[in-house]
């Protein structure tokens, strides 16, 4: 199977997983409603095959695993919605749409991201697959650990806190390490745990993730930048209206292409000793020249 087929497939497990979980209409409707609005929105569902493949690629099977690569999404998708209200990046358009609280007001957004986070623990909880239950803990405590205030809410607050402000490199570095390259990193080793894998596979996953993370994160500033909306799905130029100190606003767009291109063979080259690296090499290539 040729690898963009593969996340093709990928994609549609998650999607369909996604839509069956949130197919009925509950008693508060606004709500459920506005979580379907962002949840079923489409987005690259990066993490989860992220989390699918690194489990295939520790000897697991990634369809057994799908409650929890879904709760990741779930608990991406709440950082969306937080992360476009007014009182952060204040954006209109996510995912090709009007955002959450353009459509549902600013309290129905926040719930709804509220109401995300926490069906993800309950998804990871509740799962029923067939796993030792201490994988089940290991992996829920693992994003619980990147999602909170050592992780990606962290590395918001440090985001927002930079607003207004010139941050020297390596405070970018460490905001966009938390904020991004935390749930990535996440993803990564949960589909390690949930696969078995030994303790030097889950190092290896973590590194090609956060090199990974880092690239991904530098591209995104960059396509905030030549980047354009109607393709990304989302405004550009969002950073500077915000007063951000960017990868490209300290190095500029050359240099951090790059960069991305030095991060993207160290993530490939992390993955060296595992018998069948291909498709995650391929996937951190297919990422360097995105353009969504
Ligand atoms: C707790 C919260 C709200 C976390 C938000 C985390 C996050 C990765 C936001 C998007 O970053 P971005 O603003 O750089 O990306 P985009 O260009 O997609 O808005
Ligand atoms: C971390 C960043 C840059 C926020 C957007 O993430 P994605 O680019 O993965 O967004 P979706 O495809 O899920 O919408």
């Amino acid at each position: 199977m040729n690898f963009a087929q593969q996340m093709k497939e990928d994609t549609a497990l998650v999607e369909a997983w996604l839509h069956e979980a949130f197919r009925e209409r509950e008693t508060r409707a606004d709500l459920y409603d506005a979580m379907r609005y962002s949840l079923l929105a489409g987005g690259k569902r990066l993490r989860p095959v992220l989390m699918l493949e690194t489990c295939r690629l520790c000897g697991g099977d990634p369809e057994q695993i799908l409650p929890f690569a879904c709760a990741i999404e779930m608990l991406h998708t709440y950082s969306l919605i937080h992360d476009d209200l007014p009182s952060m990046d204040n954006d209109d358009l996510r995912r090709g749409r009007p955002t959450n609280h353009k459509v549902y007001g600013e309290a129905t957004a926040i719930l709804a991201g509220d109401a995300l986070l926490t069906a993800a623990f309950e998804t990871m909880l509740e799962s029923g697959c067939d796993l030792p239950a201490q994988r089940v803990l290991d992996a829920a405590a693992c994003l619980g650990r990147a999602a909170g205030a050592r992780g990606m809410v962290g590395g918001q607050a440090l985001d927002m806190a930079g607003e207004g402000h010139a941050l020297a490199l390596s405070e970018v570095e460490e905001l966009q390490r938390l904020k991004t390259g935390a749930l990535i990193s996440a993803a990564c080793e949960m589909g390690c745990i949930l696969a078995g894998g030994s303790p030097e596979e889950r190092k290896a996953v973590v590194k090609y993730a956060q090199k990974l993370g880092l690239a991904f994160q530098i591209r995104d500033d960059m396509l905030d930048v030549e980047g354009d909306a109607a393709t990304l799905g989302k405004p550009i130029g969002s950073d500077a209206a915000n007063e951000k100190t960017t990868f490209v606003t300290l190095k500029g767009l050359e240099q951090c292409h790059k960069l991305v291109e030095q991060l993207t063979a160290e993530a490939e080259r992390a993955l060296d000793g595992f018998a069948q690296p291909e498709f995650l090499r391929w996937l951190a290539r297919t990422l360097v020249g995105r353009n969504n």
